[in-house]
């Protein structure tokens, strides 16, 4: 009874807000797609809770009177929240309900929050409380390895004021231990990554048995865990857990393949699609200014980078993120901004720093007023850093769901925030191509700027070894070769584009590439490819080599968007872990960088200076590259250390 009047008050609340939820009804696109495993018959409801119909004054918490005391009390005492974001306001103004829901949100508008508040009044409803005995309610399944930590840890204080257990499994962390924390205490909510929990369920009767009775399974970033190669991993998943549960999926993005991969089998036929951005609206926000400036590698590019980030405002308001397409470019540019911008501290996040290095990192940077984080696409989605102000990308995003998305670092919980776009002359026709429908300005580069600083241009170069300049060079043309029919170029243009790359930095030495390895690539114009390929071309009726470089060898860079995903197991956001590709070729190898060892600790400031891995620590302590030297068997750098002690801080 008392339930059903706190259900009635409710209902007068969201009227009192002008919230009437049977005003948007089902389009037709979500019947038609709605052909689930175990039914066909019932048509979905479905809830468009688009922007336009979201009531100007924001709802409180407190006017979800259904809410649980003990979570009510969390949000007032630990988050401190008082009002709900939109998708807060359009998932929780549902609730109670046990219907599966999808919902498209834009990202940094609090979904974690949404997500878990509805999963946890699902389990407590009526104010049960679980018992121990009860095994995992609620799993939580996230693409990566810090957005699966960052959801932990929003739930660890959501349940403050319950008894329940939050654990965390992702790859990269000892098994071991994780199995012995399953076993030694309750596990009320798991949030894995979608590798390690699929092995777990496999290898782990333990948490087998506890998810018998799972009653909530929420699958986080959904069109990231497809694009990240999940689906086999998903699907053997969705295999092993209950049928009878609540299923809460979200999604930046709705799209056929989600539909067909992902909500089909996940969701049950009558789920609510509760979409808060609308098919007008495009995804980024809209307080978010957005400018892209043309900008020639010559001998302005680096100061004009440098004006930037020491004038602009954005720039010295708050936090900055610098995206990089390639991991090695990640590493040159973070020593670049470190020589650049001496007063502020700079770290570095990429496929080469260890699970351990990347948590740290990622805590310092969190936790910094106004440091600078360069980074690969790794960081690109879900990650969360309050108090970014400026997101910069240098070089053409592999995807426009990527420029989305690393857009979405900033101007996040309704925050300023602002991104500018950097692209060589003839990267452009990413803009005109991909993001015509975006609000895109043009900013103009400054005109008669002093070159940088000679000391610092001279470090920089000095800080480039011959193999590191090869590994820049090759990472960068194997991430343009596939994104050059894209662009509209042709093959060859990329090698001039690396050339004139290094060029920037004041390298005219550009690295000889081998024709075979050119070809590789793909990098090679179909005329000038001539005999040596026309025959197989002829047989096959096409091209053999296409428009992408072939998969025969193994990259660096993280963005290779338009390969097949699923060819490879991971969990989390960086393509620099799967196997390595077999292949053996000489000086052209892609194959250079360090393998990961069992040295990839994260305790390297603490070791005396001396030699040791590229994996090991970050750029900002990480001693300059020009007296490295590397043995190829080893795969690891030499260093000598003489000016490591000028860095100004450790990460
Ligand atoms: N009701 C609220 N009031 C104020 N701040 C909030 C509220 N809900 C969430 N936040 C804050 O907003 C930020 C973004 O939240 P969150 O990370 O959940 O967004 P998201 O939609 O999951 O983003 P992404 O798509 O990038 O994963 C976080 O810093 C979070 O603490």
């Amino acid at each position: 009874m008392l339930h059903r009047l706190a259900f009635l008050s409710q209902r007068a609340t969201l009227v009192r807000h002008g919230i009437h939820q049977s005003k948007l009804i089902v389009p037709k696109i979500g019947q038609s797609l709605l052909q689930r495993q175990y039914s066909a018959a019932a048509a979905p409801e479905v809830v468009d809770a688009a922007p336009e119909s979201a009531p100007e004054k924001p709802m409180d918490f407190k006017d979800i009177e259904m809410l649980h005391p003990d979570t009510q009390r969390a949000l007032d005492k630990v988050f401190k929240y008082k009002t709900m974001s939109p998708v807060q306001q359009a998932v929780l103004t549902r609730l109670p309900t046990d219907n599966d829901m999808f919902v498209k949100a834009k990202t940094g508008t609090g979904k974690t929050l949404a997500f878990l508040i509805a999963a946890l009044e699902s389990v407590t409803k009526n104010n049960q409380q679980l018992k121990y005995s009860e095994g995992t309610s609620i799993l939580i399944i996230s693409p990566t390895r810090e957005l699966a930590h960052q959801i932990a840890v929003e739930a660890k204080k959501l349940v403050k004021f319950y008894p329940f257990k939050v654990h965390c499994l992702v790859g990269g962390e000892k098994v071991t231990a994780q199995k012995m924390q399953l076993s030694r205490n309750r596990c009320d909510i798991v949030v894995a990554t979608p590798g390690r929990l699929n092995d777990l369920l496999g290898s782990f009767g333990h948490l087998r048995r506890a998810c018998e009775n799972l009653k909530v399974l929420v699958l986080d970033e959904a069109d990231q865990l497809l694009d990240m190669g999940f689906k086999r991993e998903l699907g053997d998943i969705l295999e092993q857990l209950p049928a009878k549960r609540q299923t809460l999926l979200f999604s930046a993005t709705l799209s056929d393949t989600i539909r067909h991969d992902l909500s089909d089998s996940a969701l049950s036929p009558n789920y609510d699609l509760i979409d808060t951005v609308g098919d007008q609206d495009v995804q980024t926000h809209l307080h978010v200014k957005q400018s892209s400036m043309v900008l020639p590698y010559d001998g302005n590019f680096l100061s004009q980078i440098q004006h930037i980030m020491s004038t602009h405002p954005a720039a010295n308001q708050g936090k900055v993120i610098v995206f990089l397409p390639t991991t090695k470019q990640t590493m040159l540019f973070a020593d670049v901004l470190h020589e650049l911008l001496p007063r502020r501290r700079v770290h570095e996040i990429h496929s080469l720093k260890n699970q351990s290095q990347r948590a740290r990192i990622s805590r310092n940077f969190r936790q910094s007023r106004n440091d600078i984080l360069v980074t690969t696409d790794v960081s690109a989605r879900g990650v969360d850093y309050p108090g970014v102000s400026l997101v910069l990308q240098i070089g053409v995003p592999s995807t426009r769901e990527q420029y989305i998305h690393r857009i979405g670092r900033t101007g996040r919980a309704g925050k300023e925030g602002e991104g500018i776009l950097i692209l060589s002359p003839w990267e452009k026709s990413f803009l005109r191509k991909e993001c015509h429908d975006i609000p895109i300005e043009k900013l103009e580069a400054v005109p008669d700027l002093e070159p940088v600083d000679s000391v610092a241009l001279a470090n920089i170069g000095k800080n480039m070894d011959r193999s590191f300049v090869r590994e820049v060079y090759t990472a960068y043309l194997g991430f343009y070769s596939s994104r050059l029919n894209q662009l509209g170029l042709p093959r060859s243009s990329s090698l001039e584009a690396g050339g004139e790359f290094l060029n920037s930095f004041g390298i005219t030495d550009i690295p000889e590439l081998s024709p075979s390895f050119k070809q590789q690539l793909g990098l090679v114009d179909r005329r000038r490819q001539g005999s040596s390929r026309g025959s197989r071309g002829d047989r096959f009726g096409r091209d053999q080599f296409s428009d992408r470089p072939r998969r025969s060898f193994s990259r660096d860079d993280d963005s290779f968007d338009r390969r097949p995903r699923r060819s490879f197991s991971r969990d989390d956001g960086d393509f620099d872990r799967r196997p390595r590709r077999s292949f053996s070729r000489g000086d052209d190898d892609f194959d250079r960088r360090p393998r990961r060892t069992s040295e990839d600790g994260d305790d390297f400031e603490r070791r005396p200076r001396r030699s040791f891995s590229v994996d090991e620590g970050d750029a900002s302590e990480r001693p300059h590259r020009h007296q490295s030297s590397r043995s190829r068997s080893s795969g690891r750098y030499d260093f000598k250390t003489t000016r490591g002690s000028s860095r100004k801080y450790k990460d």
